[in-house]
């Protein structure tokens, strides 16, 4: 598929013929074997598999946070190879929102002024209608004026999905956001991520280790050897956890 064709397609994020490889010699790792994968807009994945097969380096190429050695990736109909490091700079401020493990708020400024960080950054003014929806969907109306230590760490990680949610980017990726949470929380958060897939549209990308965490995604990848090599629609924590079993063999 040519990069024209993968554009036109309904792909929030498609990448073909992905590599990338770490270090030289004896200290060589592919952790990226010609990668072929197309996320569908407004579908939750989880990205799982064994330690050191590829997951975070997949998601940080796919994000743009790490240089893929070749192939390309497609977001909003553009090349992320292509782009120059002002163009990605761009793109990944407003076409992709991220979701991490350590909430990465900014201490010093409310609930409020995190959330409409990244478009005040971008010089952008919020639609208010969407920032009362993502607000309500999320259930942080009263605690907006709260700087992050005053709040729960569920209560910080659902700013954080607010933030990631107000741009209305392509796509959110997600790197164990639940990480941090005890299970009641994380599975309170996973449940509003999901909901954001099915009612706000959104397109979620998230690695995760946990089969619990996983069960909320509408599909999961697995990944093995710096592939992918099987997927699961519909998991839930006993189909998760006996095809993660099955890799390990
Ligand atoms: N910066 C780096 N320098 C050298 N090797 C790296 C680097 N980052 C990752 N690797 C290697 O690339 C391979 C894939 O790593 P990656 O972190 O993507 O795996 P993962 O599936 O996310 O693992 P984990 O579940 O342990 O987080 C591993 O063999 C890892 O050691």
């Amino acid at each position: 598929m040519t990069s024209e064709t993968l554009s036109k397609t309904e792909y929030a994020v498609a990448a073909r013929g992905l590599t990338k490889t770490y270090g030289h010699g004896t200290t060589r790792v592919e952790a990226l074997r010609d990668v072929n994968v197309s996320f569908e807009r407004s579908r939750f994945t989880a990205i799982m598999g064994p330690s050191g097969s590829g997951k975070s380096t997949l998601m940080h190429c796919l994000a743009g946070l790490d240089s893929a050695d070749s192939g390309e990736i497609i977001i909003g109909g553009k090349n992320l190879l292509d782009l120059s490091d002002d163009q990605l700079t761009e793109m990944r401020r407003e076409q992709i929102g991220f979701v991490f493990q350590s909430f990465n708020l900014v201490p010093t400024i409310s609930a409020k002024d995190n959330i409409l960080l990244p478009m005040s950054l971008a010089g952008k003014k919020h639609d208010r209608n969407w920032f009362n929806t993502v607000i309500d969907a999320l259930g942080l109306g009263d605690r907006l004026n709260h700087k992050p230590h005053e709040l729960s760490g569920g209560q910080q990680q659902r700013v954080a999905v607010a933030r990631a949610l107000l741009t209305r980017p392509e796509v959110v990726f997600g790197d164990e956001p639940t990480g941090n949470l005890d299970s009641r929380t994380g599975a309170e958060v996973l449940s509003l991520m999901r909901t954001s897939t099915r009612e706000m549209g959104q397109t979620i990308i998230m690695v995760t280790h946990d089969p619990v965490a996983a069960s909320y995604a509408d599909t999961v990848l697995l990944m093995k050897d710096g592939i992918i090599v099987g997927s699961i629609q519909e998991p839930t924590v006993a189909t998760v956890t006996e095809a993660l079993a099955s890799l390990a063999e």
